[in-house]
């Protein structure tokens, strides 16, 4: 799989460890940077890990900061973006089951080395269900106003 991989200064060791581990697993990875560990700021990464999502230049992105919390932020702002926070591997495997997550994101003050790469590989090895996942799925790329936002229950 073609998957893009981006941080800020706070998670670039756990980058390069998530980072060669899937292309140890045979994945083809673009590392976004940053490549040094100088203090940047999380929506630049962000924003350049969800366009290589948006333009389909990767087919799924790994999305790491201090505690996942503003980088996540940052890529759901591209409407192409599916970021899921997750910090444990039933989370990462519902974000993709139901929710069809295109970019898991974690933080590498909270959440350690073995943690993240359980998360990482079950994002990575489960299928959408589709199903009644898919239409709730396709409410998320048309929000609706506020006014219109509850629908009856079915
Ligand atoms: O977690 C983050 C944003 O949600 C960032 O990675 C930083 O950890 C956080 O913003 C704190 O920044 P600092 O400059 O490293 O103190």
């Amino acid at each position: 799989m073609r998957i893009a991989i981006a941080s800020d200064h706070a998670a670039i060791e756990l980058k390069s460890i998530l980072r060669e581990w899937m292309i140890e697993e045979g994945h083809e990875v673009a590392d976004l940077g940053p490549d040094g560990s100088e203090s940047v700021d999380y929506p630049d990464y962000g924003y350049k890990l969800a366009e290589v999502i948006a333009e389909g230049t990767a087919e799924a992105g790994v999305a790491l900061c201090g505690s996942g919390i503003g980088i996540s932020m940052a890529a759901n702002r591209n409407p192409a973006v599916r970021c899921a926070l997750v910090s444990e591997p039933l989370s990462a495997a519902l974000a993709r089951e139901h929710n069809d997550a295109n970019v898991i994101a974690m933080g590498a003050r909270l959440t350690g080395r073995d943690m993240a790469i359980a998360c990482l590989e079950a994002f990575l090895t489960t299928e959408f269900a589709g199903g009644r996942h898919q239409r709730r799925v396709d409410k998320l790329g048309t929000p609706p106003i506020l006014s219109d936002r509850i629908e009856p229950h079915q």
